[in-house]
């Protein structure tokens, strides 16, 4: 037997292990990097995040992954050649991060990388007949295990399209072992790119946990914000959104979307909410020369408008609501107080009140995901929310 499977079974057998969560989103704004003790699991499992640091994306290498993201004609060898490259950048950024943490590689038992999603083809987008559903995540993780010396678990999405879902929203599994509470009815919403939440119902019943995209999160400010102020990559504060007045035309014919009148639960990416999405609705209501205050003010209460829609539409009014939002759009002011305002009956928190840093908090859930890889039992989540009962993940090894 190879020497090295005695450490990796040692792994396996650990009642605490030290896992290194990856995340790189739809923003594209760099690599999340949490490290994370976790012990137990299952509904056993503790995490405490020992550090995290998001690394920025160099411009250069921001527009490489852009040339190749979420774009039909996207040049195949680049494809190819990004694979390896994201790959080996994440791994330098992880030996970066542990080096300044003081820590060894030898000191971490897995990594868990999300790897950057390029692709994300549901059936219900990409329509084409006969195809199934489709999403795809490169950075291999061959090449972060080999660069790190650590055991790397990627590709935890396409385990889940095997097994009837559409590769998304991966947070459930996480967020049921992590955050439910007996006694409160939780969403935990992440506004990241795109904005999803889960719901965890106050019995603690994994029959009724479910879990959804709902729209763009923070993608089409992004987008809009880049495509008109050179070197601005996001709307810091709203700084520009609050100069502006919402379109109501234009808000009118941004909520006319087949995906935003489809039945939760449903997945989503810029694939849909991009450029051309705004361009067709400002054609649609003629308001192609508002200033770029007012799209922006528009976009925001947009963003809001379909998050607060998709979760009145899945909670009767008295039903006493406690949402913890994470990710990048709640530090965004204006959507924040826009969402308080559409939910006026729901208390808002954030993942901090849970202890776990809220800008952390998808690369600790894949941290999650990883041990559960290693260790886990599968949850019955019944049939609500296309929650596949499942462990994910391929074992990349170093040796
Ligand atoms: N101070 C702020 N004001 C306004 N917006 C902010 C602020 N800080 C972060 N954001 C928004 O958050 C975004 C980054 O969010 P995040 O890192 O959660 O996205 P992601 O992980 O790439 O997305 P996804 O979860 O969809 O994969 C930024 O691009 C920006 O739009
Ligand atoms: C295909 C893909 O990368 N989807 C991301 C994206 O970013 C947010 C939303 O769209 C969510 O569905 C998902 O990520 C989180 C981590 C998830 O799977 O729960």
């Amino acid at each position: 037997m190879n020497a090295n499977w005695g450490k990796f079974f040692h792994t396996i057998e650990k009642k605490e292990r030290l896992i290194i969560g990856l995340m790189s989103g739809t923003s594209l704004d760099g690599l999340d990097i949490a490290l994370c003790s976790v012990s137990g699991s299952s509904s056993a499992t503790k995490v405490r995040v020992k550090n995290f640091k998001t690394v920025p994306y160099s411009n250069v290498f921001k527009a490489e992954v852009k040339a190749i993201f979420s774009r039909k004609d996207a040049n195949l060898e680049k494809v190819c050649l990004m694979n390896e490259k994201i790959g080996s950048i994440h791994a330098e950024m992880i030996l970066e991060a542990i080096k300044l943490w003081g820590i060894k590689p030898e000191d971490v038992d897995v990594i868990a990388s999300h790897g950057q999603t390029i692709f994300h083809a549901p059936a219900t987008l990409h329509q084409l007949p006969d195809y199934p559903n489709g999403t795809l995540q490169i950075g291999d993780g061959d090449h972060i295990a080999v660069k790190t010396g650590i055991v790397t678990i990627c590709d935890f999405r396409q385990k889940h399209i095997a097994a009837g879902g559409e590769g998304a929203p991966l947070a459930v599994y996480g967020d049921f072992l992590l955050f439910s509470e007996k006694g409160e009815d939780r969403v935990m919403l992440n506004i990241g790119g795109i904005a999803n939440f889960t719901y965890l119902p106050a019995d603690n019943d994994a029959q009724k946990v479910f879990s959804t995209d709902v729209g763009p999160g923070n993608t089409l400010m992004d987008q809009f914000v880049q495509s008109r102020y050179q070197g601005i990559y996001f709307d810091e504060n709203a700084a520009i959104a609050k100069e502006g007045v919402v379109s109501m035309e234009l808000l009118n014919e941004l909520m006319h979307s087949e995906f935003l009148d489809a039945e939760l639960p449903k997945t989503t990416g810029p694939e849909l909410f991009n450029l051309n999405y705004l361009i067709a609705a400002q054609d649609r209501s003629k308001t192609n020369n508002l200033s770029n205050e007012d799209v922006m003010a528009t976009l925001c209460s947009f963003t809001s408008k379909v998050i607060v829609n998709a979760i009145s539409k899945c909670f009767s009014d008295d039903q006493k609501l406690s949402i913890y939002m994470s990710g990048g759009g709640m530090h965004n002011p204006l959507l924040v107080k826009l969402l308080k305002n559409g939910l006026p009956d729901a208390s808002f928190y954030t993942t901090n009140d849970l202890h776990i840093n809220p800008d952390a908090k998808e690369a600790v859930l894949f941290a999650v995901l990883a041990n559960e890889t290693l260790n886990g039992s599968t949850v019955n989540f019944g049939n609500r929310g296309a929650v596949p009962s499942i462990c994910m993940g391929k074992i990349c090894l170093p040796f």
